[in-house]
């Protein structure tokens, strides 16, 4: 029988594969003179049939059972269990792996929606292969496995491959993937049911398929998802499991996923809609009274003096220190920590107030401190107190606002999936965190609270407390975002924080958050994520004298912050709430853009904005810059084969420049244009900071990508005039700045013409008309403001600046004296931020 041809699902072991090959010299030999060389992984695969027929020639004649059984690792290819891949019994174990390999990359360029996809899943299909054939052959170390070749599932379960010992152990696994494959269709299942069509604003439009849903759908999770204690690694190709045991593993943390979704139930949820809103929305909000009856939440916790009190009340109740955390991470009660801040202070987060009106400042108790930005959720009242050490630079107020009245265009693949596999997420992979956990891992199983040790509290949002924590025994530093399960779903927070969870495990990007895991309890749900030591750009910003950042300074940060919101947009998720304090300087001065609870997910399709000239002139197109060799652009995909794109050429460094820029533009035109753009992507959810707010959301026209550009604008406004140029003496005043009052500049400080260009492009108050509405951030990059920016490389630019540790916000220590200082920082008695532990 030839191998090619087999459909037997048995292989061996490599060290049965060898003995075999031994007793098969002729069909070792033969792949030797085949290959001439190391075989292939196909010729590997080859063999392994080869390997297959012998065994099972070999099976009966010279075998025990017993024997068999040490030296077998049967694989069954069960075509049930493949569905979707399209193997069947008639169809080899070669041909298998290659559909399967094909179908994941299909599915995670279909999931993903990005064109970089293209890229990986090219990888992926050798690469896969190469792991099935590895898992089939090394991993099973002389135990019966049996493992069925499912597709990889597209439900959140698969998103966090989870080492368990059990994995380890011999077993059968079949009936354990077959159950694991239920769960994960369970779990496929529930995530597309927790996809609602919101109606929109006005009739007839388009619904909703996505973002609201969970609230109305979640809640039949959500009590079997509390009773499960698990965590979700997110891990890099350096950390990934081995499918065995990712694939045993997915049924068995089903439920984790869950664990965040439930709560929107019907009778709430971000989503569940006030009665209000679409008939609100429909005109100025800041008009309409009636619309206003909602929590507010607002930042009063200016005083820090107070804010230190309270927080340190609060957190002795707390105590999460790392002792309590030994031997049971159920005393690591944030409940309460989040109970205190929500009932007591005004100087605590969380603090909610039940007011009339979101603009109504004269409400007794909703005293709005208009010289600061609150974030303000409409659905509710949430205080927020910013850090203790953010107050010591005219503290931030600037507040989200969060109504999700109802959205269309929301993608029905906007459960996100495979994206987030390990194999896929090559940024950082190499960094020592992964390596880290994933040694903890191997060590306890899985990784939990207790293996993490809280050094200092670094803020706290509205829905958690972020901690920087420190991996045991591994002096790598966390930031720690914990979350309470039972106060995100009393105040309907938890579609914010799935929403947040769901896009952190989509992100691999150099100026977005690394999320290293996701470690869900009964109680809590906490987000390992990467920590960003140099406080944020609100802070940066209030250091800098004039409180404003030179016009280079301000250009690398908004041109790293486009980037940044471009690679977003990319995956279909509508940022919304841009402003500075969002913005997170890292150790090396670069950025990090986060807090994604109020972003938008919807779907996006690359368009084409500009096909090449069928009719052009086929001589011209011989000499254009393709052909020549100074053609150093990007998109360049069909040069000249006669003349390299990279062949040096002898010009002055001026003429060269010139010649290039010319030959970019003329290269650039002919060109295809593609747009991965969400522009078409609508909501009418109240969401936002009140200065920061787009002329659209405030109307309740709908709103889209563009929103993100709008809030890029007041953004580079901002960072250039130390002030954000709508702003009102009250939130009402600047909701009506926004909507009616033209673009004004400051006489002071000196800015470009070109600075003042892109601002006033941005600030167009018709989205349709604004810069970057149609093409996105290709538009706002090809702006006379970035002229000379190396996009590429702007990674490997010098900074404006490299965080001052300790007198920054989070007072973090930098990463080579992390170690020393967190130990120096814990033994400090006196360390005010320690007595909160
Ligand atoms: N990865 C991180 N590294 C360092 N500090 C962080 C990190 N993430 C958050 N922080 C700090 O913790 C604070 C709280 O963050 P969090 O994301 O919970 O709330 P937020 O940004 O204020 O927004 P939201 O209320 O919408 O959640 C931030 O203001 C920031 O100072």
């Amino acid at each position: 029988m030839e191998a090619s041809t087999s459909t037997c699902e048995i292989v061996e072991s490599r060290d049965d594969i060898n003995s075999e090959f031994k007793m098969n010299e002729k069909s070792e030999s033969s792949c030797s003179q085949k290959s001439g060389k190391k075989c292939s992984i196909e010729d590997d695969i080859n063999r392994l049939f080869q390997a297959i027929d012998i065994k099972n020639s070999a099976r009966g004649l010279s075998m025990s059972r017993s024997q068999k059984s040490a030296l077998k690792r049967p694989i069954i290819v069960s075509s049930s269990q493949a569905s979707g891949i399209g193997i069947s019994e008639s169809v080899s174990l070669k041909q298998a792996l290659r559909g399967l390999c094909i179908s994941q990359a299909s599915e995670m360029a279909a999931l993903k929606r990005l064109s970089k996809a293209s890229t990986s899943s090219r990888v992926s299909e050798a690469g896969t292969i190469k792991k099935l054939y590895t898992a089939v052959v090394d991993e099973g170390k002389g135990n019966l496995v049996e493992i069925s070749l499912v597709p990889e599932t597209s439900g959140p379960s698969d998103k966090f491959p989870r080492e368990d010992t059990s994995s380890s152990s011999p077993c059968h696994f079949n009936s354990l993937v077959d159950a694991a494959n239920r769960k994960a269709m369970t779990t496929r299942s529930a995530s597309r049911d927790q996809i609602v069509h919101l109606p929109s604003k006005g009739e007839g439009e388009k619904l909703s398929k996505g973002i609201g849903k969970r609230t109305l759908e979640n809640s039949s999770t959500a009590k079997a998802s509390e009773e499960v204690r698990e965590v979700n690694t997110v891990s890099t190709s350096s950390s990934k499991p081995s499918p065995i045991t990712s694939i045993a593993n997915k049924g068995q943390e089903v439920k984790s996923y869950t664990a965040a979704s439930p709560s929107c139930s019907s009778t709430g949820g971000a989503v569940d809609k006030p009665t209000c809103s679409n008939t609100c929305l429909a005109k100025p909000i800041f008009w309409n009274k009636s619309f206003l009856k909602k929590k507010v939440k607002q930042d009063i916790c200016s005083a820090s003096s107070s804010s230190t009190s309270c927080s340190r009340k609060v957190d002795n109740d707390l105590d999460p220190s790392p002792s309590n955390l030994d031997k049971d991470t159920d005393k690591f009660d944030f409940k309460h920590e989040m109970k205190e801040n929500d009932k007591l202070s005004p100087c605590s987060s969380n603090h909610s107030i039940e007011v009339n009106s979101i603009v109504d400042s004269s409400k007794p108790g909703f005293s709005l401190n208009y010289s600061k930005r609150t974030k303000f959720l409409v659905t509710k009242t949430d205080e927020k107190s910013r850090s203790k050490e953010k107050s010591e630079f005219s503290q931030s107020s600037k507040s989200s606002i969060g109504e999700y009245s109802s959205s269309t265009s929301v993608s029905e693949e906007s459960n996100i999936s495979g994206s987030t596999r390990s194999g896929h997420r090559p940024h950082m992979s190499k960094h020592l965190r992964w390596e880290a956990i994933r040694i903890v891992q191997q060590q306890h199983g899985n990784l939990s609270l207790r293996h993490f040790k809280l050094l200092r509290r670094l803020g706290c949002g509205d829905i958690g407390t972020v901690y920087l924590a420190e991996l045991i025994g591994a002096s790598c530093l966390f930031a720690l975002k914990v979350m309470d399960n039972e106060f995100l779903a009393s105040r309907k927070k938890m579609f914010r924080a799935q929403t947040e969870r769901e896009i952190l495990q989509m992100l691999d990007h150099p100026f977005l958050p690394t999320l290293y895991a996701h470690i869900a309890t009964d109680k809590l749900s906490c987000l390992v994520m990467e920590y960003c030591p140099g406080g944020d750009l609100h802070v940066l910003r209030q250091r800098q004298t004039c409180r404003s950042f030179s016009e280079p300074a301000a250009r690398f940060y908004v041109a790293e912050v486009l980037l940044a919101l471009e690679y977003l947009h990319m995956l279909g998720v509508v940022y919304r709430d841009l402003k500075p304090e969002n913005i997170l300087v890292r150790e090396d001065g670069h950025i990090m853009l986060t807090d994604f609870d109020l972003s938008l997910r919807c779907s996006v399709n690359p368009t084409l904005v500009k096909s090449s000239s069928p009719d052009e002139d086929p001589t011209k197109k011989m000499s254009s810059p393709c052909a020549d060799a100074s053609c150093i652009h990007p998109f360049c995909l069909q040069p000249n084969w006669q003349v390299s794109c990279f062949t040096p050429i002898l010009l002055s460094a001026g003429a060269k420049s010139r010649k290039m820029k010319s030959d970019i533009a003329a290269q650039v035109g002919p060109l295809p244009q593609l747009v991965v753009e969400p522009t078409s992507a609508r909501s009418n959810s109240f969401v936002g900071t009140y200065e920061y707010l787009a002329p659209e959301i405030i109307k309740g026209d709908g709103h889209g990508s563009a929103v993100d550009w709008w809030t890029f604008g007041i953004f580079l406004f901002e960072l250039l005039y130390g002030k954000t140029p709508f702003k009102g003496p009250t939130n009402e005043d600047t909701l009506a700045n926004v909507v009616s009052q033209s673009l004004k500049f400051p006489n002071a400080p000196l800015v470009s013409f070109h600075a003042r260009d892109l601002i006033r492009g941005l600030l167009i108050k018709d989205p349709e008309n604004r810069l970057g509405s149609v093409k996105g951030a290709a538009e706002i990059k090809q702006h006379p403001f970035f002229e000379g920016l190396n996009w590429a490389l702007i990674r490997c630019a010098v900074p404006p600046e490299l965080p001052k540790f300790r007198d920054f916000g989070t007072g973090a220590p930098s990463l080579a004296s992390q170690k020393e200082n967190a130990n120096d920082l814990e033994d400090a008695e006196d360390c005010e931020e320690f007595e909160l532990f």
